[in-house]
């Protein structure tokens, strides 16, 4: 099992990454101070209930934990206010109070919903992310926790950190493949923006990685999980470095937004938006030639797409990235790379050059 740290002023976690992690959930449960008599509410979706709920329902019930749960839709749609609210309710009715426990069993989608829940229901209750996808090597750590409305992505959330993250790679296995080439744009993300060596190992070990070798897997979920932790420890509420995360967001989640979450998944958007930026960095960084064709190179092998499938309006695009968190009165913000392996937090970026960007990536 491998072990990362995440310190922060107020609380520090950990996040355990390794196989049959889920089979000793009553232990690391205890481990963390969770105790008997703390009613534990899981949330989940309806694809990953089919492998994961009974297993994890039985062991916790033998073990002597008082459980209850709740199966949402699977997909973007369940990060809803309507959503929330009915979990909410479940919350109530089953006799949560202060001292519960919710766990997020699931992918992005369940651990920003589930995490929203935890933030708010009583004023916050202690939760745990279960990750289950690749992608959710990022969502479950950092503490970004959110639910969608329908003019923009992640707008009514908080930061609020798990108290630990228990990452059972085994569940990889039963991915589908788009989902799990979805997840290594996350990845191929967390090396772009902070460490060119881990981008070269992706290059080299790209089959073992999309045969799902296990080793290879966790490896990669460690060294992605490092970069976020480096950069989350510094700047826990996105005053300043944590933006870098945002690195093919600023596009992409305007990707997401004006297709109604219906086209492409996160990562599928991530990797067309991480295009966009790329070739922007080399439009104003000269030392930077060739980005935009390695970044491509590195998407294509993993079966992530570069460019829309079928043309999107630029205008409406554009209508999207002036809602982006990152912009203000003065103007856009994207992160952009100098160079490989470091990103800089850019404003002040002419609507002009994001314009021909977005036709670069097939806007129309
Ligand atoms: N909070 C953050 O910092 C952060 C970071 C990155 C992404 N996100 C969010 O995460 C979400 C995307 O997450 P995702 O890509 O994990 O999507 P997801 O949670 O929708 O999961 C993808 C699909 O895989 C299925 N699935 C999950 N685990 C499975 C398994 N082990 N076996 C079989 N099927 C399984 C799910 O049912 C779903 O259909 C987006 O909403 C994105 O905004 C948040
Ligand atoms: O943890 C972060 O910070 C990120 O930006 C990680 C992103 O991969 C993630 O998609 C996040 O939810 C985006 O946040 P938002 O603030 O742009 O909604
Ligand atoms: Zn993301």
């Amino acid at each position: 099992m491998r072990k990362l740290e995440v310190s922060l002023p107020e609380q520090s976690y950990s996040i355990l990454i390794g196989s049959g992690l889920l089979a000793k959930l009553p232990d690391l449960l205890e481990m963390h101070g969770v105790q008997k008599q703390d009613r534990l509410f899981l949330i989940t979706d309806d694809q990953v209930a089919i492998h994961y709920l009974e297993p994890v329902r039985r062991s916790l019930s033998e073990s002597g934990f008082s459980i209850n749960f709740a199966v949402v839709p699977h997909g973007e749609q369940s990060k809803s206010v309507a959503t929330y609210e009915s979990l909410i309710g479940k919350l109530i009715e089953a006799g949560c109070n202060r001292k519960s426990v919710i766990l997020a069993l699931g992918g992005g989608v369940i651990g920003d919903l589930a995490g929203f829940v935890a933030a708010t229901y009583m004023r916050g209750i202690r939760f745990f992310q279960l990750p289950t996808t690749l992608l959710a090597h990022d969502s479950s750590v950092g503490g970004k926790v959110a639910i969608n409305h329908a003019l923009g992505k992640n707008i009514m959330g908080a930061f609020y950190q798990p108290k630990g993250v228990i990452y059972d790679v085994d569940t990889l296995q039963t991915l589908s493949m788009r989902e799990l080439q979805s997840g290594f744009a996350e990845v191929i993300k967390h090396g772009l923006i902070w460490d060119r060596s881990f981008v070269d190992w992706l290059f080299e070990n790209k089959d073992e990685l999309l045969q799902r070798n296990p080793l290879y897997l966790t490896e990669a979920i460690e060294r992605a999980c490092a970069v976020k932790v480096a950069v989350v420890s510094q700047d826990e509420t996105e005053q300043g470095i944590r933006a870098i995360l945002n690195y093919g967001h600023t596009i992409g989640h305007a990707i997401e937004g004006t297709t109604s979450y219906t086209t492409y998944t996160h990562g599928e958007a991530i990797s067309i938006g991480m295009v966009g930026s790329a070739w922007m960095s080399e439009q104003l960084h000269s030392s930077n030639q060739g980005l935009t064709e390695m970044t491509g190179e590195l998407l294509t092998h993993f079966g992530l797409p570069t460019k829309l499938h079928t043309p999107l309006p630029e205008d409406e695009l554009m209508n999207y990235l002036r809602r982006d968190k990152k912009h203000t009165s003065t103007g856009f913000t994207f992160v952009l790379s100098p160079t490989c392996g470091q990103v800089r937090i850019t404003e002040h970026i002419p609507e002009g050059l994001i314009r021909q960007a977005l036709r670069r990536i097939g806007a129309c």
